[in-house]
């Protein structure tokens, strides 16, 4: 197994939710085989609902004991719990709430009304992570962690000329002043992302096409913070035809 980055280009949005979709179920089943539990990393974004609702929409889905999977999200919008525009109630109408999970299961980031003050809410998440967290790490080891990338090349809350990317010392940072609304976020930080066995970014439109050519051409994580972003054994882009557009044709896969 090689831990290149592989590019997966698919013909259209909804091709590629349905055959991420169906590689996760593949891939948590496969898990399970040979592990207890298998934590998962969620992101917010198009295309990580997108995927959850195919996920939902599969039959096969019902192979999995949804029992042995711990969810995470790797940023959170600072607004209350409840919100339309948290990335964990999207994720829980997309596919949590069809799966019948315990509480213990779900780890969302705290809510802008939970009393705590935005660092204080970061700190919370890192002690959550290091209660569930790998010998010898402050967190778990995340099996799967989904990523999507803004047209600015930012991955989870972590933007582009920022100090956010250059964060080593910590597993949570809170960010204030994003460039993309609200102001007010939470954020795995790289060092925890780059962890994971596997990461999988799954974008698509044309609007990302420039920013995913940047950092596979060799752009600097500060430029392009996706750039900075690597599993330890897997790092996969899903992307549609659109967003293939300044991609290096040598790293291409097509899926059809
Ligand atoms: O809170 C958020 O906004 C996200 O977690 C963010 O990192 C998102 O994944 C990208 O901006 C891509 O979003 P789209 O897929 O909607 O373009």
């Amino acid at each position: 197994m090689t831990n290149e980055r592989r590019v997966l280009v698919h013909p259209d949005k909804s091709t590629l939710a349905g055959s991420v979709a169906a590689r996760f179920i593949t891939k948590v089943l496969d898990l399970l085989d040979v592990q207890q539990t298998v934590h998962v990393v969620l992101t917010g974004g198009s295309m990580g609902g997108a995927v959850l609702e195919a996920v939902a929409e599969s039959p096969a889905r019902h192979s999995i004991d949804w029992s042995r999977i711990h969810f995470w999200w790797g940023d959170e919008r600072w607004v209350p719990a409840g919100d339309a525009e948290r990335n964990d109630v999207q994720s829980r109408a997309a596919l949590l709430d069809a799966l019948e999970l315990a509480p213990e299961q779900v780890h969302p980031f705290p809510a802008s009304d939970s009393g705590l003050t935005l660092d204080e809410a970061a700190d919370a998440y890192a002690a959550e992570l290091a209660r569930h967290g790998a010998a010898g790490l402050g967190y778990p080891i995340f099996d799967i962690t989904f990523l999507g990338v803004g047209p600015d090349g930012h991955i989870a809350s972590l933007f582009p000329h920022r100090s956010g990317i250059q964060v080593i010392d910590r597993p949570v940072i809170a960010v204030r002043e994003s460039p993309k609304p609200p102001p007010e976020r939470l954020s795995l930080t790289r060092p925890v992302l780059n962890s994971s066995q596997r990461i999988w970014f799954v974008l698509a439109g044309a609007d990302k096409a420039s920013a995913l050519g940047l950092a596979l051409a060799g752009a600097s994580r500060d430029e392009v913070p996706v750039a900075g972003i690597k599993g330890r054994r897997r790092t996969v882009f899903f992307i549609d035809q659109d967003a293939a557009a300044e991609v290096p044709e040598a790293l291409i896969a097509r899926e059809y």
